[in-house]
């Protein structure tokens, strides 16, 4: 199919060169997360897959690689004194609250692809517009909106300034109860932005969302990757598929599980790993995160060693591979080992324990908000 003008211009814009050649660019809001248990508040938390995102690219990016975050929240935003990540400063919207969500956690034993939560959308911040993104190239963009705020126009300038672009499908199919504010899903080839998929690079479902992004006619436009929970993920290119295996964890808190892996993905491509190696850093980061209450805190010596893995294993990254024309797909040869390798890095998170309260619920208080609010 011959490019469209809009492509054209794209295939010819600048490279980003220099320090920043691997700059990113994250868009999404950061939110308040209220977890629920029996009708009872067992958590309040710091949300938003923005914050998850910087977590994890805070943590496991290549020394030279860059990121910034646009994320707009309100007055009353209660972390904004936090450390990382929200200390990456979000837009300010004074007659706006800060998106919020309230999460409702079930008794029964979940499966790993039954809906482990009930989410409801209580407040939602101002939307971001394609003028809130700064005005320059990145080398790639990860669009993770919670509550609809990435507009299908920001979307479509993500793609214009980022030269690949990684989505998640909860920031382009969630729709919105009016009356209670409930999450539920819309089929995104009804959507706006069904007709970009063609010039994103990858998009990630959770298999509760797969249905809604239609994974068949999907993959032929872009690689489709599916989150399964506790089994891991499975990849889908034109061409191919491949199933990751997992990473073993004791989940006290799904949230931010999906978030934490796309940026574990990532992550791994800015390494210059193929992106079904890619995966397995995701679901490194995957099983981090559910085995604390909101954002993770990574130990630091797992990550020295998650470091030591990535630069012994990952190829040389004289010219940046998060870029649509260069993804191999494939598994390497050294999939296995990779993975041998994360698996006993993981064992060093649990060294000391985390930060984190037992209230008794499953459920933990990592993070108390800070005042700032
Ligand atoms: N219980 C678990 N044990 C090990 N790994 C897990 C577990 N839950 C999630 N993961 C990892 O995290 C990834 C993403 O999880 P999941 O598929 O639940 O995403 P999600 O439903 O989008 O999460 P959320 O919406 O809560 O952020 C999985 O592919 C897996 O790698
Ligand atoms: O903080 C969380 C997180 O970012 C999840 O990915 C999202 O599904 C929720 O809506 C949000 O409250």
């Amino acid at each position: 199919m011959p490019p469209d003008d809009d492509e054209a211009e794209d295939q010819q814009q600048p490279q980003p060169k220099g320090a920043h050649a691997l700059e990113g660019l994250v868009v999404g809001s950061y939110c308040h997360d209220v977890l629920l248990r029996g009708g009872r508040v067992v958590g309040e938390t710091l949300g938003g897959a923005a914050a998850f995102v910087s977590n994890v690219l805070d943590a496991a990016s290549p020394p030279e690689a860059a990121f910034c975050v646009v994320s707009k929240v309100g007055a009353d935003f209660a972390y904004a004194s936090a450390p990382a990540p929200a200390r990456r400063p979000a837009l300010l919207c004074p007659a706006r609250p800060t998106t919020s969500f309230h999460a409702r956690f079930s008794d029964a034993a979940a499966s790993a692809h039954a809906p482990d939560r009930q989410l409801r959308r209580v407040h939602a911040c101002d939307p971001i517009y394609p003028d809130d993104l700064p005005d320059r190239p990145f080398a790639y963009g990860l669009a993770v909106g919670v509550a609809g705020e990435v507009l299908p126009e920001t979307l479509e300038r993500m793609i214009r300034l980022c030269r690949a672009v990684l989505v998640d499908a909860q920031a382009l199919i969630r729709a919105f109860d009016a009356e209670d504010g409930g999450v539920r899903h819309v089929a995104l080839e009804g959507t706006p932005y069904a007709r970009l998929l063609q010039r994103v690079a990858f998009l990630k479902a959770s298999s509760e969302e797969a249905p809604y992004v239609g994974v068949e006619t999907a993959r032929r436009r872009c690689c489709v990757i599916v989150t399964e929970g506790r089994d891991g993920c499975r990849l889908y290119w034109d061409g191919g598929e491949a199933r990751v295996a997992p990473f073993p964890a004791v989940q006290v808190d799904p949230t931010g599980a999906g978030d934490s892996y796309l940026a574990g993905f990532a992550a791994g491509l800015l390494w210059g790993l193929s992106a079904t190696d890619a995966a397995l850093l995701g679901n490194f980061f995957g099983a981090a995160a559910v085995s604390q209450v909101g954002v993770p805190t990574f130990h630091p010596k797992m990550l020295q060693a998650v470091k030591r893995i990535l630069e012994d294993k990952a190829i040389p990254r004289s010219s940046p591979c998060i870029n649509g024309a260069f993804f191999t797909f494939q598994r390497s040869i050294m999939h296995d080992e990779l993975h041998a390798s994360l698996e006993e890095a993981a064992r060093l998170m649990h060294d000391q324990p985390p930060p984190a309260t037992e209230n008794g619920d499953g459920i933990h208080s990592a993070q108390e908000p800070t005042s700032g609010c």
